[in-house]
This record gives C-alpha cells, structure tokens and sequence, in this order.
C-alpha cells in the first residue's frame, strides 16, 4: 500500500508550511507569529501545557480555525484541494457514529474518502478489528474505538496525518503497534503532526508551542 499517487512526496520536501501564524480563541490569543514546518518523511511531536493551543494549531492547519494572521501551505498544492485529498485528521473525539455498526461506520468513512476494498481489508486486519466488526461503536471501548478511527488513515492512504493526542486511550500494546503503523508512514514518505503529552513511539523531532494559561 503507497501513498496517494502524484503527491509530490519526496523526503526532505517541506509539506506542510506554517508561517507567522497567530491564533486566538473568543478573546485570548493563544499564540503570536508561529512557523513550523513539516517535510515529507518526517513526524513532529506537537507538546505543550494544557490549553496551549495544540489541538487549536491542528484544527487551524485542518482549515476548521481560521488564523488572525499568518499563512499555512502545503508545499505547491492548493489548500483547499490539500486538505479535501492529501490530508488526514484525527482529532481526540473521534466522530465517530455511535448508533452504526463499527462495520458500517468503517464503510462510510473509507467510501467517503475513495477507499477501495482492499485498502479496507488491510485496515481490518492491521487494526485487528474483525472480530469488532459486528459491534455497534458505541459498544467499544474507548481503545477498541480509537483503532476503528484510526483504520480510514490506513484504508486511504494519504500523506499527511494530523493526530490529536492518537495515543491517550491506547493500551501498551496498541501504543506500540500504532508506532509502528505511524513509522511505516513516514517510512514511506507520508509526514505526521501529532499533539501529544507523552513521547512519541516514533522517531519524531519535538515543537514545543509553550505553556499555555
Ligand atoms: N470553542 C472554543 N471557544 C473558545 N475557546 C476555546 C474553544 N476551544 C478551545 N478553547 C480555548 O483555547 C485554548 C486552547 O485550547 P486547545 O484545546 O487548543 O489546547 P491544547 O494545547 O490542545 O490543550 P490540552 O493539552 O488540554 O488538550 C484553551 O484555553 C481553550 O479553553
């Protein structure tokens, strides 16, 4: 399984840019004239004090903030379409449709982002969640959960990941099999940005946005 074709991934390329961002929520600007980038190839560890604006700089590269200032790109492509097609978010409440079987919610998600059937399959078993499939989601575990989101990052390949705090419900176990799903990706070209409390189980440079209030 590759990465979406024509992406223009090579290691090293930046692809996701972040320049000057400021960003506020209701009155309190949470932090002024941000840069980060983000290459092809690489993951970066997002950490800093509660209510730092992590989770606030993911939904703002997402394009679901709107900065006061600053720009965000993604290498050459146009924004819009970077965020429709070569863009994955995972936030911490996963949206996930509580009254659908994880079987259907899956097939919706992958369907809605143009997964095929194999890309599908190789979710359910890399995820382990066959015998899951039956279950409605609001049966699962808040781990078992997180997985069955986390499955449309691996239907669909595409190269960038933003994931917020991916690792908080996860047992030992998933932890590490998650890592190693996260380092096949950069591995391959594909570029994470994570918001974590803990170290990444993934060789990730650190950006740290600051202590918040
Ligand atoms: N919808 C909102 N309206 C107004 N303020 C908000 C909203 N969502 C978040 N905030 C505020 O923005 C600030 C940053 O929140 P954010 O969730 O980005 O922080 P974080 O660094 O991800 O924190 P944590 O480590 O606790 O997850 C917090 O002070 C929070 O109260």
């Amino acid at each position: 399984m590759g990465i979406e074709r024509g992406s223009q991934l090579r290691t090293g390329s930046p692809m996701l840019t972040v320049s000057g961002l400021t960003l506020s929520r209701g009155e309190r600007v949470l932090f002024r004239d941000l840069s980060l980038t983000l290459a092809a190839g690489e993951a970066v560890a997002l950490t800093g004090a509660n209510g730092a604006g992590k989770t606030s700089l993911l939904r703002a590269v997402a394009g679901f903030l709107r900065p006061d200032a600053g720009t965000i790109a993604f290498g050459d492509l146009e924004p819009a379409e970077a965020r429709r097609r070569h863009l994955h978010w995972l936030g911490h409440l996963d949206g996930l449709k509580s009254a659908r079987r994880a079987r259907e919610e899956l097939a919706f998600q992958a369907a809605w982002l143009g997964a095929d059937a194999a890309g599908i399959d190789a979710a359910v078993d890399l995820l382990a969640l066959n015998s899951l499939l039956d279950l409605e989601v609001r049966q699962l575990s808040a781990g078992q959960r997180r997985r069955l989101a986390f499955a449309r990052l691996i239907a669909t390949p595409r190269p960038i990941w933003l994931l917020d705090e991916p690792f908080a419900p996860l047992d030992a176990r998933w932890r590490e099999a998650l890592g190693l799903l996260m380092q096949a990706h950069v591995d391959k070209g594909g570029a994470i940005l994570a918001a974590v409390h803990d170290p990444l189980p993934v060789t990730a440079r650190a950006f740290d946005i600051g202590v918040g209030r």
